[in-house]
């Protein structure tokens, strides 16, 4: 059961991320309507992998799937991709002569929203913005409703598939626009791929909070010479100030020092779950393509 559940439908970035991760060749994509979707799909067994964004250049954590990974699923971690994002405006080929004062409303996930704050204060300055579950979603929510004078922001490959007319492209307020992506589910390795680090990714809860308690933390894996490459906080949900640390943890033949780290600070009372030991690719490594066959819809 090669099957790949994504945030869909066809042609959202977390698509073309799973297209690098998981080539068509050798696996079946299952589009999603949302990233719990996606995660839950991966938890009750339905398909064998599932991919979510996790983390943005421009934006930060994308706060739905650490919140959906702590609070409602158990599932393993076992790949990472960073992947290029560009972001475009987007219209229904009918309006694409329209002024942009006709514009009505701008949809999107709200993290490409985010990304493109700057590009909306400057050319859209009143538009409304509908946050959808995806930025295909938003191409297709445009792509039917003509009469509605919407515009989407999204990837390219959303334009062709959903025939769309780019107005803008690269609209993004930052240049170096990269979304970190998680393969999530049954272990898995990429079947021509060579990855370019490997790292393993822990929950961690303090017992209580007190001065240093965090230092206490990131100070066994520091003694022990392990780089944290990431450490991001989300609510415990249960008390205001109380917080769950997602920590990743590069891995070079440091695992045992690692696991060194993870039992001295269990030891004084940290809650720990090892979310993941995995590879990481960059999608310029993998020599995938992101074009999309636009005949499928
Ligand atoms: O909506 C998409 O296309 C996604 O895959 C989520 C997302 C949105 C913006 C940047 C990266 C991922």
């Amino acid at each position: 059961m090669n099957e790949v559940a994504y945030l869909g439908p066809r042609g959202t970035f977390t698509y073309e991320a799973t297209q690098a991760l998981f080539p068509k060749t050798d696996f079946q994509h299952t589009p999603c309507n949302s990233i719990p979707d996606v995660l839950t799909a991966v938890d009750q067994g339905e398909v064998a992998y599932g991919v979510v964004p996790v983390e943005n250049a421009i934006e930060g954590s994308v706060n739905l799937t650490h919140d959906w990974l702590v609070h409602h699923v158990h599932v393993q971690v076992t790949g990472e991709l960073i992947y290029p994002i560009k972001q475009n405006l987007m219209i229904h080929t009918q309006n694409r002569m329209l002024s942009p004062s006709r514009f009505t409303q701008v949809l999107s996930h709200p993290q490409a929203i985010a990304q493109c704050q700057s590009y909306l204060r400057k050319h859209l300055p009143n538009i409304d913005v509908t946050y959808v579950d995806s930025t295909a979603e938003a191409a297709r929510q445009v792509a039917e409703n003509p009469e509605e004078n919407w515009v989407a922001i999204g990837p390219q490959s959303a334009g062709k598939i959903y025939h769309l007319s780019i107005l803008s492209t690269d609209i993004q307020d930052y240049p170096n626009n990269f979304t970190r992506f998680i393969a999530v589910g049954k272990p898995w390795s990429h079947p021509s791929a060579t990855p370019s680090g490997k790292k393993s990714s822990l929950l961690v809860t303090l017992p209580t909070d007190f001065p240093g308690a965090l230092y206490r933390v990131l100070s066994s894996f520091a003694k022990r010479g392990v780089n944290l490459s990431r450490i991001e906080s989300r609510p415990t949900k249960r008390k205001l100030g109380t917080y769950h640390f997602f920590i990743d943890a590069e891995q070079e033949s440091n695992e045992l020092d690692i696991i060194a780290a993870v039992d001295e600070i269990k030891a004084w009372g940290c809650q720990v779950r090892h979310l993941g030991s995995y590879p990481c690719y960059f999608f310029e490594k993998i020599g995938g393509t992101n074009r999309v066959d636009n005949r499928e819809r």
